[in-house]
């Protein structure tokens, strides 16, 4: 049987999603990267299945997710940081972290519709570090943000917090997608069952990956117990839909796009919206 490619984030946040995903179904190819090139790469045809940035999604327009899976946060979320020399006023120039594209389109929202303002954007390369740039802010998010300190930027606004406080709603960044015609077969039940051994090895995880991240191990996993949540029910999908109207005013997102259950190719599909 030809192996399921599958492409997850390379950050602290998606371990629990991946712990023993082999294991669970032994025809998945896991490989690791930034989000935004697991959006590329299923947009090339590269992987079968991707944990994606949800403004990915909703721009493929043909993808579906795996139900109740996502990395969300319901307030602060720690790594996904406006690092700015000036409030939020003020902000006539941005760096965007490579490595996104949820939170990217995320803070546009907030400073074009939220603030009413209309900055210069630019992208901040994986490898140059976030001191050394120009613009009033730089945005930073995985593990390069929860590390970052930037002593020269006096403010430090978290984005997670920011959206909660705004709409009252919990921020959707990553899904499951699953491109158009692809059969999981039994191998869908895998990525629940990751998920379930994920999140009650928490502790665990937050052991093994604190070292090697340089961060507190007591930190790690309150990050991954209580910072980031990973169902994607009711709640989660209002935020999403409210991230894709607004979204979708900037012209970052086509406005149509179903927020479609994986189903097995050939059987019929469920829609949610
Ligand atoms: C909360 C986070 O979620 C991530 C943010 C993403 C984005 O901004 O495009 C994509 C995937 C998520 O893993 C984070 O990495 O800090």
């Amino acid at each position: 049987m030809p192996s399921i490619r599958v492409g997850a984030v390379n950050y602290l946040n998606s371990k629990p999603l991946v712990e023993g995903l082999t294991e669970f179904a032994g025809d998945l190819d896991l490989s690791l990267d930034l989000p935004s090139r697991l959006a590329d790469q299923m947009a090339a045809h590269e992987l079968e299945v991707g944990l994606i940035p949800v403004i990915e999604f909703l721009r493929a327009e043909s993808y579906s997710f795996i139900p109740n899976i996502g990395i969300t946060s319901h307030g602060p979320v720690l790594s996904v940081t406006l690092f700015s020399r000036v409030p939020w006023k003020d902000v006539r120039t941005v760096s965007l972290d490579e490595g996104s594209r949820t939170s990217a389109a995320l803070t546009r929202i907030l400073l074009e519709h939220r603030h009413r303002l209309t900055p210069q954007y630019r992208q901040l390369p994986i490898d140059e570090p976030a001191e050394a740039v120009s613009t009033d802010a730089v945005l930073l998010i995985g593990d390069r943000a929860m590390k970052a300190c930037l002593p020269g930027f006096e403010f430090a606004y978290d984005l997670g917090h920011e959206w909660n406080e705004w709409t009252g709603l919990p921020m959707v960044f990553a899904l499951w997608a699953v491109r158009e015609g692809v059969d999981l077969a039994s191998s869908e039940v895998a990525f629940a069952q990751a998920k379930q051994l994920g999140l009650r090895r928490a502790g665990v995880i937050a052991t093994r990956e604190a070292a090697a991240l340089g961060l507190d191990a007591g930190f790690c996993r309150r990050y991954l117990t209580n910072i980031i949540r990973y169902d994607l029910g009711p709640r989660e999908l209002a935020g999403l839909r409210r991230y894709h109207e607004l979204a979708a005013d900037l012209g970052a997102a086509p406005r149509g796009t179903n927020l479609v259950h994986y189903h097995r190719p050939h059987l019929v599909e469920s829609r949610q919206r």
